[in-house]
């Protein structure tokens, strides 16, 4: 499924740039204002309760679940997450099967003052030149879809390009290349990206590798404030949610809740 949906990705990033070639979206990216520190803003505990910080997603469908919701302003939506006080936004820019595109980003960046994520399958620095583009402050890239010297190339890549970098692992072996390209944010995704089943206890035994200093991210799951609690005992900096914001009547107060969660 990952290699499918990566090989998608660059399939469509290389379409992209026939109509716009790297050095003309270079000289785009790099006029575009100086990103926000995400790794500043989810390592620093909130000021105002002993939740996690809530990492809220625009995410319209998924390969496990098929369409989630219709999404018709995906600006509309990371504005009433930012008022539940939700501390950034993901947007998952894949078109094939979450159903997301660049202008969804690009509509989030100019509605929130929020760090925003490009969450897509990134394998080619192509891409994270479009993240910073479009505005995010933020890119995701998958261990596990990346061989460690290209991990280490993208991480750095998207480092000098001001961007803050999520890595995402699943496993011990991930953590340590992680660790390896020195990332300041680690996301521990709990959905099993073979089967699509999901397996919580795997942030409690994976967190105890996590140094102090990294931002620990919890991924995946979440279905009620309970998950996000055991999350946070489990020693989360930040959750990432996706379908039980999207698919509730009331995504502010759903954040609000999911951000008190402790
Ligand atoms: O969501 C999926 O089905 C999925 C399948 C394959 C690769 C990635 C997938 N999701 C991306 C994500 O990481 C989630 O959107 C994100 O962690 C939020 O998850 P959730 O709160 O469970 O919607």
């Amino acid at each position: 499924m990952l290699d499918a949906l990566t090989a998608g990705a660059l399939e469509d990033a290389a379409q992209r740039r026939e109509s716009l070639p790297t050095a003309r979206l270079e000289s785009i990216a790099l006029a575009t204002p100086q990103p926000r520190d995400a790794a500043a803003i989810l390592g620093t505990p909130k000021a105002d309760s002993d939740g996690p910080h809530i990492i809220a997603e625009v995410k319209r469908a998924s390969p496990s679940k098929g369409p989630l919701a219709d999404i018709p302003e995906p600006a509309a939506l990371a504005a009433r997450y930012e008022a539940g006080g939700a501390s950034a936004i993901s947007v998952l820019t894949e078109g094939r099967r979450f159903l997301g595109s660049l202008e969804d980003l690009q509509a989030v960046r100019a509605a929130v003052s929020l760090p925003v994520l490009r969450k897509d399958f990134i394998a080619d620095e192509y891409q994270l030149l479009e993240a910073r583009a479009f505005g995010a402050d933020l890119a995701l890239l998958i261990v596990a879809s990346l061989e460690p010297a290209r991990l280490e190339q993208l991480h750095r890549f998207a480092t000098d390009l001001g961007l803050s970098v999520l890595v995402e692992v699943h496993d011990e072996r991930e953590i340590d290349a992680a660790l390896a390209v020195d990332a300041r944010i680690l996301g521990v995704n709990t959905r099993d990206l073979k089967t699509f089943t999901m397996h919580p206890e795997r942030f409690a035994e994976l967190r105890e590798r996590i140094p102090a200093g990294t931002v620990a991210v919890a991924e995946s799951g979440v279905r009620e404030a309970a998950d996000v609690a055991r999350y946070r005992r489990d020693g989360a900096d930040a959750v990432l949610v996706g379908e039980a914001l999207v698919t509730h009547g009331d995504p502010e107060a759903r954040v609000a809740e999911f951000g008190r969660a402790s």
